[in-house]
């Protein structure tokens, strides 16, 4: 037996908040030490944070890297133990993401990442350079603030490993482990037994998985630990880093850390056998492999991951133990990455609460149970004890900081923080004023209901003054452009009566500071644009913005029994409308499907085409041919296709103005960092839907055909 201790953690670093990430940093190495772990592997980019942005561009983000970097090594709570830290570098005028490793105060080598992450969200190309130079390493010169602390004038810099006395450590950052020829594999041939992996990965639903299984597999075939890092929270910007920090051997998960949490600092260790990545190796076809990989440049630290301790008898050791990894239904992923979202930038933000638009209606209501959600986290993190959640809790709901106020109920903690207000028209009904008030009585927010019929009838009585001309909804003989304007008006005035009542309301409780406002205009309406510009979807924040509404009403029909509201059955069963215009002759209020011309679901289907497979209009035809043919003709597919195309086309404008949301979605449309596109468009698409009309014509009708859908309706 050849046991070894080693520590990963998840952080909840802040982007350029130097002092706090040392902190998180420090205090991450003393928990690693105090469990007896001998090798400690940090998120990526650690010191400035990851989402540093086109700050990583200024030399300031580097220098003062350093200078954390010179504290740390002259810390003595980081000695003995090899620590893995994250920081970016200039070396010969070209900035890198590194890895630092370092031990006893000196500096052993530096790692820089090999292949960026630049999809989606991520644009590391845009600041770091990629090191291709594979098994090559140069001499690094170090700043004077490090020369005075080690003694060092230059290190190795580079794709080099670590061998300690008795073992060997090598290094894959984040995006190297997604790739399909990661490091690991030519570094587990060439005799690594360790890797660390430091990653910054977001948040997405249903993305763990992915992750999980990519780390099994790391060394399911070649044997090792596998050591996963994970930054954890809000660093400021529209992701939500998910932790789930663990510890892998030989394939399996040995140990796991949380996916949600409020808790800044979470470390995970295990105990693990050397002995088992050796006899994981014999394999006689690996064996030739390994006698043909390249070796890698050591570099040698005086050390053992052992401490010397040879077999350690009684010690715990997680081999036997590998667990179920646990993962999160979509449901609670919703109740709980928005949540923790919001908790960092409402403490973050040093403001006093959240207000929300609250209209009856599904979106707002999901809106105000991740609050409410975010709530019962801070009070189970109080009563835990956890400091930092309760000096945030006492500092946003106004109490001095000698009180002995400690959270202990969500609905009282909900009813400090959080406030909605329920804005009736003479359109509104009574079930949605009624539902309204409800949920913010079950939730325990602080709930106002008003009327603000004087203030449309004013804003009316003004435009009919200057233009002596009266608009009318199309029910009195108006146009639908009087009738559209008539009821943006309405909407757009509750997004100023929101932030007036989000900066006043406070001061009404005989409170200081301001409320953040909310928004609530879910993924798939911005996608359709089927949402007034500039009213409450313009908003501070937002956090169902990547979420779809088919997701959102599975996560109020989980929470309805979770978080036992009954209340939330009624949001389910009622058909969403935004009772804007008179109520038709019939009765039968506005719907927001009819008005689409399109069901949510159907708009889940395209959204995921766009953006997912990444399908032109053409191509989304050519695919939904095949999927919907037996219920729909090839003519009936592209008309539809074609009207998803042209709304999506002419509200594309609106995604530059989104309100920021927490990316939740891989379809989302978010214009300003995750879905780059024009938003000018010639939304006839001429040559695009004459192709698809060309072949609508021509392709048979499966529909009609004996056996299928349509045929059997028929
Ligand atoms: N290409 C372009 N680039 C930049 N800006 C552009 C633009 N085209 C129009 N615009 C601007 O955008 C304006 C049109 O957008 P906007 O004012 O939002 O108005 P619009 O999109 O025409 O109407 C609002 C839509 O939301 C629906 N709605 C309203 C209220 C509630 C709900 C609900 O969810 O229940 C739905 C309503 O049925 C309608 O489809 C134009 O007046 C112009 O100012
Ligand atoms: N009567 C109202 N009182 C307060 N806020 C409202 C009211 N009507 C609409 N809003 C706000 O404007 C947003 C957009 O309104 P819209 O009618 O488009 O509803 P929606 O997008 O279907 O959302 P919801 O499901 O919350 O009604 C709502 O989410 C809500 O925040
Ligand atoms: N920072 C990174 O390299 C992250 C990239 C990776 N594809 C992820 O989403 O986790």
């Amino acid at each position: 037996m050849h046991l070894v201790t080693v520590a990963t953690c998840s952080l909840n670093q802040w982007a350029l908040d130097f002092t706090g990430n040392y902190e998180r940093i420090m205090k991450s190495i003393t928990i690693a030490k105090s469990r007896g772990a001998t090798l400690r592997v940090g998120p990526e980019l650690e010191i400035p944070g990851y989402g540093c942005l086109d700050h990583f561009l200024e030399g300031d983000t580097i220098l003062h890297s350093w200078e954390i970097l010179a504290k740390i090594l002259q810390n003595e709570d980081a000695r003995d133990i090899v620590c893995d830290i994250g920081m970016p570098m200039t070396h010969k005028n070209s900035n890198y993401n590194c890895r630092v490793i370092i031990h006893n105060g000196k500096i052993a080598m530096i790692r820089p990442k090999m292949w960026m992450a630049n999809d989606g969200n991520y644009r590391e190309l845009r600041y770091f350079t990629p090191w291709h130079k594979h098994r090559h390493t140069e001499p690094h010169s170090l700043p004077s603030i490090i020369r005075k602390i080690t003694g060092q004038t230059v290190v190795p810099f580079g794709d080099a490993v670590v061998a300690t006395e008795d073992t060997v450590i090598g290094v894959e950052l984040c995006e190297e482990l997604f790739t399909p020829a990661s490091p690991h594999i030519q570094m587990g041939l060439d005799g690594v037994e360790i890797f660390t992996n430091s990653s910054a990965s977001h948040h997405e639903l249903r993305k763990l998985n992915k992750r999980v299984e990519l780390i099994k597999e790391a060394t399911a075939k070649n044997g090792g630990i596998y050591l996963y890092a994970n930054q954890q929270g809000c660093d400021g910007d529209r992701l939500y880093y998910d932790g789930a920090c663990m510890i892998a051997l030989n394939g399996r998960i040995v140990a796991q850390g949380s996916q949600f949490s409020l808790s800044d600092v979470e470390v995970v260790t295990a105990t693990l056998d050397l002995q088992a990545v050796r006899a994981a190796r014999t394999q006689s076809s690996r064996r030739m492999q390994a006698a043909q990989s390249e070796p890698y440049e050591r570099v040698w630290v005086d050390t053992r991951l052992d401490g010397g301790m040879g077999i350690r008898v009684g010690e715990e050791e997680s081999k036997a133990k590998s667990i179920e990894f646990k993962y999160n239904t979509p449901e609670e992923e919703i109740a709980l990455g928005p949540a923790c979202w919001l908790w960092d930038y409402l403490r973050r933000s040093r403001q006093a609460g959240y207000f929300v638009p609250l209209s009856g209606g599904i979106d707002s209501c999901a809106t105000s149970v991740i609050v409410y959600s975010m709530s019962r986290l801070v009070v189970q993190a109080a009563q835990r004890g956890e400091e930092q959640v309760i000096a945030d809790a006492r500092r946003m709901t106004g109490e001095p900081d000698d009180s002995t106020y400690v959270p202990s109920d969500p609905r009282e903690f909900t009813n400090r923080i959080f406030h909605s207000c329920y804005m009736g028209t003479e359109h509104s009904s009574v079930e949605t004023r009624k539902r309204a008030k409800d949920l913010a009585e079950a939730i325990g927010c602080y709930h106002v209901d008003l009327n603000m019929d004087t203030v449309v009838s004013a804003m009316k009585a003004l435009f009919t003054m200057t233009t002596n001309k009266a608009p009318r909804f199309e029910s009195q003989g108006g146009t639908a452009r009087e009738s559209l304007a008539l009821q943006n008006i309405q909407a757009r005035l509750r997004m100023v009566l929101a932030y007036m009542f989000a900066q006043l309301l406070p001061w009404v409780r005989g409170k200081t500071g301001g409320l953040l406002v909310l928004g609530s205009a879910n993924v798939d309406e911005s996608l359709r644009g089927y949402y007034t510009k500039y009213d409450c979807s313009a908003a501070d924040v937002n956090p169902i913005g990547g979420i779809s509404k088919t997701d959102l009403k599975k996560f109020i029909a989980y929470a309805q029994t979770e978080f036992d509201l009954p209340i939330l059955g009624s949001f389910l069963d009622a058909i969403p409308t935004a009772e804007l215009i008179p109520m038709g002759q019939d009765n039968v209020a506005q719907s927001d499907e009819v008005e689409m011309g399109m069901t949510y679901e159907e708009l889940s289907v395209y959204g995921r085409l766009r953006k997912v497979e990444k399908c032109g209009p053409y191509g989304m035809f050519g695919k939904l041919v095949i999927d919907w043919g037996s219920f729909l003709s090839p003519v009936e597919i592209a008309t539809k296709v074609k009207h998803f195309f042209f709304t999506h086309a002419i509200n594309r404008h609106k995604m530059t103005t989104l309100t920021p949301s927490v990316h939740l979605e891989e379809y989302s449309p978010d214009d300003n960092r995750f879905d780059l596109r024009p938003f000018l468009y010639n939304s006839r698409f001429e040559h695009q839907f004459n192709r698809i009309d060309q072949l609508a014509e021509v392709l048979p009708n499966r529909a009609t055909q004996p056996g299928n859908d349509k045929a059997k309706q028929d």
